[in-house]
């Protein structure tokens, strides 16, 4: 967990430096022994293909994480796509010993639209082999403190209204489970 924390607080650094923003920043309203906070490791399980579910099917529903950013490790199963700039699905590789890293709807706030958020699904592959595996991967998900007061420091500033982060992300909750 430490290792991940300090991983996701350097990219933090670095998308701050890209924003030409404070480079603290981030790492002020992401301090990992403050709480409450939403930031959360999840691992998950998609047990292996029923025969009955054709190739294409989500798994994961199309969606875009909630908070800052999320470092997800995927397995050699794979099914993980994510959309480009043209709106179009891009089935993702799995790489070993590679982390993906997806932006999430606070970033993009925080970015003025610069870091959009990443949409992404998993979808049941078409090869037998796979299908007959167990797929896992790992999310860890990085959320300022609840407190966070988020809004635009670049980019397109009357895009986005300024949102109190545990509100934003327990309304997107509450309208989804
Ligand atoms: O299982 C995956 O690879 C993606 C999971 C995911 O996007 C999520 O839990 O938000
Ligand atoms: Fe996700």
């Amino acid at each position: 967990m430490q290792q991940l924390y300090s991983t996701s607080m350097e990219i933090l650094e670095i998308l701050a430096e890209e924003l030409n923003i404070n480079k603290e920043w981030f790492l002020q309203q992401h301090v990992i022994d403050e709480r409450p906070n939403y930031t959360t490791l999840r691992l998950l399980h998609y047990p292996s293909v029923p025969e009955d579910m054709p190739t294409g099917t989500e798994r994961c529903g199309d969606h875009t994480d909630y908070g800052t950013i999320t470092l997800l490790f995927q397995d050699e199963v794979g099914g993980l796509e994510v959309m480009n700039r043209a709106g179009e699905f891009v089935f993702v590789e799995p790489i070993k010993h590679a982390i993906l890293l997806n932006t999430g709807d606070l970033l993009e706030r925080w970015s003025g639209g610069i870091n959009k958020a990443t949409r992404h699904r998993v979808r049941a592959p078409a090869d037998p082999k796979l299908r007959k595996q167990i797929r896992q991967s790992i999310a860890y998900f990085v959320h300022p403190l609840h407190r966070t007061i988020v809004e635009p420091l670049a980019g397109e500033k009357d895009l986005y209204s300024s949102v109190n982060a545990g509100d934003f992300v327990a309304d997107i909750f509450a309208r989804t489970y």
